[in-house]
């Protein structure tokens, strides 16, 4: 008797979890998009790609196999092709961010959790939060601040200088220069990432830990709360090593709330300037009539140190790797800088207006950019509430969709059969509508209104950098054979990018 219940009882489970899995795989909308099968019924195949480390090259290889629309989660579509990138990212298109992005939401040493201007998903919030502090980011107040920069640039070339002989890892070199420049930028305090030739205080590792966590657990953000977005759970994962690693969130703010204390005391200023550094442009608008609290303040400094980091040392190391593997490029650009430097128009250090005005250093940049994106996971946006047609299909609201700017940086149809390759004329001899259009399909920094508030930040730090150590060093790969390696924790990360560093001689006094 009791057999035949638990039988009953099986089969009745087997049979309500099939009728589970039809709907799902069935859902309006979303049943005539191809995809993997497993992907289309359980979020676990997310899970595991993004854990296996190498998310980009599967959304490339479900693009490859599947077409321009693909179901990569029972409600989540990628799409490859950028003609929807304004639809879905589009400055006043009601797309909100999804909820993974709420993984990313920063937490105070005491718990508080408060969503960040990156993971802030209520777009009333989210400009409200934007808005005082965003001329601060634009190239016209940042160039103001190019000094800081300077510094930064002189002591990795004297650290550079003293390496001469010596297989260098370059890619932590160039980490450690853009953390020294974005907390000279904010906070007036080089941490002195370069002149110790350490991770200070852990913050690199603890913002990678981060990450792997966010990354993995955002692709079933309904867990966070049972994980480490519990206060309770996250104190008790500090006893154990290996998830200790992942939980350092709250050391992230404490580090960013330690630079405002030293800031506020007065501790990293060296002058009496009240421009001095980005904190000072956010908080000059709380004199006229804007206000921002200190909570936003806090909020502000963490992100900055949270994304203005990982972002700019990716984008410069792929600009180094592609300058090194393509040979042709690397002389052309140096005579580019070098013919410069001859008639004398060169600063020491090269300045962001001498940068601008030399374009196949900003095609290369822009090459290395579309290359190898800074991120390469879907941006993931909701579609709203009346559902939307996307070419021939319709998906209803409540479907993640979003473009891997890894996928949309390789269309062939927009970039041509040489989508692969490192040729930084393709921006120089299009046409200006060709330019265009692939300028539109560029989604290296985001679009819309949540594109990327540092990205100016970025551009005038890579301006300046990579044409003074170009003039003052020649560098190449150590191992040209071997390559380096990729992990993507949300940022596709590069390790072992080792350079041989030689001085030039040069014309610049040293
Ligand atoms: C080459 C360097 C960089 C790249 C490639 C990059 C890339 C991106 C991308 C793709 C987004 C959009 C994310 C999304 O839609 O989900 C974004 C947003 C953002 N980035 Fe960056 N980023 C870079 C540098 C920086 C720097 C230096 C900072 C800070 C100083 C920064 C701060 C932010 C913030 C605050 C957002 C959220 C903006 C909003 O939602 O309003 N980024 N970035």
């Amino acid at each position: 008797m009791l057999q035949a219940i638990t039988r009953y009882g099986l089969f009745l489970a087997l049979i309500g979890a099939a009728a589970y899995f039809f709907r799902i795989r069935y859902r309006k909308g979303l049943q005539d998009i191809p995809g993997p099968f497993w992907a289309s019924i359980l979020s676990f195949d997310r899970v595991i790609t993004t854990a296996s480390g190498k998310q980009q090259h599967k959304h490339l290889q479900y693009h490859n196999t599947y077409g321009p629309f693909v179901r990569v989660g029972p409600n989540h579509v990628s799409i490859s092709r950028g003609e929807f990138i304004t639809q879905i990212y589009g400055i006043g298109n009601a797309y909100p961010k999804s909820e993974f992005y709420s993984v990313f939401d920063a937490v105070t040493p005491h718990g508080v959790r408060f969503p960040t201007l990156f993971s802030i998903r209520d777009e009333k919030a989210h400009k409200s939060l934007k808005r005082p502090v965003a001329s601060a980011f634009s190239m016209t107040s940042l160039v103001e601040l190019e000094p800081l920069t300077d510094i930064c640039i002189e002591i990795l070339i004297s650290k550079l200088n003293r390496k001469k002989g010596q297989s260098v890892d370059f890619g932590t070199w160039l980490h450690w220069y853009a953390f020294d420049v974005i907390t000279s930028l904010t906070f007036s305090t080089r941490q002195g990432f370069m002149e110790t030739e350490t991770d200070v205080d852990g913050i690199i590792n603890a913002i990678e830990g981060r990450l792997v966590y966010n990354s993995i657990i955002g692709q079933v953000p309904f867990l966070h709360k049972f994980l480490l977005g519990n206060n309770f759970i996250a104190a008790c994962a500090q006893a154990v090593p290996l998830l200790a690693k992942l939980n350092t969130v709250r050391s992230i703010v404490k580090f960013a709330a330690s630079q405002l204390e030293k800031r506020s005391m007065g501790k990293s200023l060296p002058s009496n300037d009240q421009n001095h550094d980005l904190l000072d442009r956010f908080r000059r608008v709380r004199d006229s009539e804007e206000v921002i609290t200190n909570g936003d303040l806090l909020n502000h400094a963490a992100s900055n140190v949270f994304a203005g980091s990982d972002t700019t040392a990716i984008s410069l190391r792929s600009m180094f790797y592609y300058l090194c593997k393509n040979k042709r490029c690397y002389e052309k650009l140096r005579e580019e800088i070098d013919n410069m430097d001859k008639e004398g128009s060169l600063s020491s250090p090269i300045t962001f207006g001498e940068a601008s005005r030399m374009p196949y250093l900003q095609a290369c940049m822009k090459e290395a950019m579309r290359l190898h994106p800074a991120v390469g996971q879907m941006l993931e946006r909701v579609v709203p509430e009346q559902g939307a047609q996307f070419g021939q299909h319709w998906l209803p609201s409540g479907t993640i969709v979003g473009i891997n700017p890894w996928v949309v940086s390789r269309e062939r149809t927009v970039y041509g059969e040489d989508v692969d390759d490192f040729r930084p004329e393709r921006w120089l001899d299009a046409t200006p509508e060709a330019a265009k259009y692939m300028q539109r399909n560029f989604l290296a920094f985001g679009s819309g209104g949540r594109s990327c508030l540092g990205k100016n930040i970025s551009l005038l730090e890579m301006s300046k950098l990579v044409p003074q150590l170009l003039r003052r060093f020649d560098i190449e790969l150590s191992s040209p054979m071997t390559d380096w390696t990729l992990n993507t924790y949300w940022f596709v990360k590069q390790t072992d990018l080792f350079c041989n560093i030689k001085k030039r001689p040069t014309m610049e006094q040293s």
